[in-house]
């Protein structure tokens, strides 16, 4: 079988895009397709695949021509990636597939507005982020009650003294499974100063990765929640892998601007 591919990243949450405008090259994407792209000695390397197909291909309902299908390096399937969204975009605006911005995709948690800026950087609508409540979760011997945040999918958001406490993350922080039937994206946060955080993220169905754009999402808006600040207000929100930054709109609505890039594309023979 052979197939078109691109690889890009969003602040180093980097993504094999696979092209299948309507929907008739991989089927069904399957799990085990999705894993072996995304493993780091065997295949490309990604945490993640974002196939580009027609909403209407894919029978999604939108207003956008465009759907992010995305997918775990794992293979599981995720409503929302922050990160995939803009390198989607950026992807769209190359290729010349988006008539004029700003522009909508769909994914399985809605419609996106998408705004280019002047500087490169991208905007995303991410709609409003809902917090819960508490839930412990668990990393090493440490545990920590965690505010449980809904940005599009699931995050449990731990503010911490020092990110290193979060320890080496090597497998997924234990969580309610009641709060979490179908797992959570762990956030570990360190505030920085005013309007300004840093965080490591132990992503579903990837592990740890640099960056991770709903899980800035959660982030910034329980950190300014606790602030108690006047919206709308900006938050820098330092990943590994660059910055990020996320605004809460008054309207509660959020906003998520960060760079993303394509690096590569190639054609593949799958020879496994
Ligand atoms: N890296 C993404 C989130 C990808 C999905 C997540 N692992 C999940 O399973 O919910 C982002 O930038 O938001």
């Amino acid at each position: 079988m052979t197939f078109p591919w691109l690889k890009g990243h969003g602040t180093l949450n980097d993504f094999v895009l696979l092209p299948d405008h309507d929907g008739q090259r991989h089927g069904e994407l399957s799990a085990e397709l999705v894993a072996a792209l995304c493993d780091r000695r065997a295949g490309i390397g990604a945490d993640g695949v974002i196939r580009v197909i027609r909403s209407a291909a894919l029978g999604m309902p939108s207003d956008g021509e465009w759907f992010m299908d995305y997918r775990n390096a794992d293979g599981s399937v995720s409503e929302m990636c922050g990160n995939g969204i803009r390198v989607l975009a950026r992807h769209l605006i190359d290729e010349e597939l988006v008539p004029e911005a700003p522009f909508v995709i769909g994914t399985r948690d809605g419609d996106k507005h998408v705004t280019p800026l002047p500087d490169g950087e991208i905007s995303v609508d991410m709609g409003r982020g809902e917090v819960r409540g508490f839930s412990k979760v668990r990393a090493g011997e440490r545990v920590w009650e965690a505010h449980d945040v809904r940005t599009g999918n699931p995050h449990a958001v731990v503010f911490v003294d020092d990110l290193a406490q979060a320890g080496p993350l090597l497998e997924a922080p234990e969580h309610d499974p009641e709060t979490y039937p179908d797992g959570v994206n762990v956030e570990f946060v360190r505030r920085v100063g005013p309007a300004h955080v840093a965080m490591r993220v132990h992503e579903r169905g990837s592990g740890e990765t640099l960056s991770c754009g709903t899980g800035a999402c959660a982030v910034g808006l329980t950190a300014a929640r606790l602030d108690g600040v006047e919206r709308p207000a900006t938050y820098r929100v330092d990943v590994p892998g660059g910055i990020l930054h996320v605004t809460w709109r008054d309207d509660d609505g959020l906003v998520l601007t960060g760079p993303a890039v394509i690096v590569a594309r190639g054609e593949m023979e799958w020879m496994a």
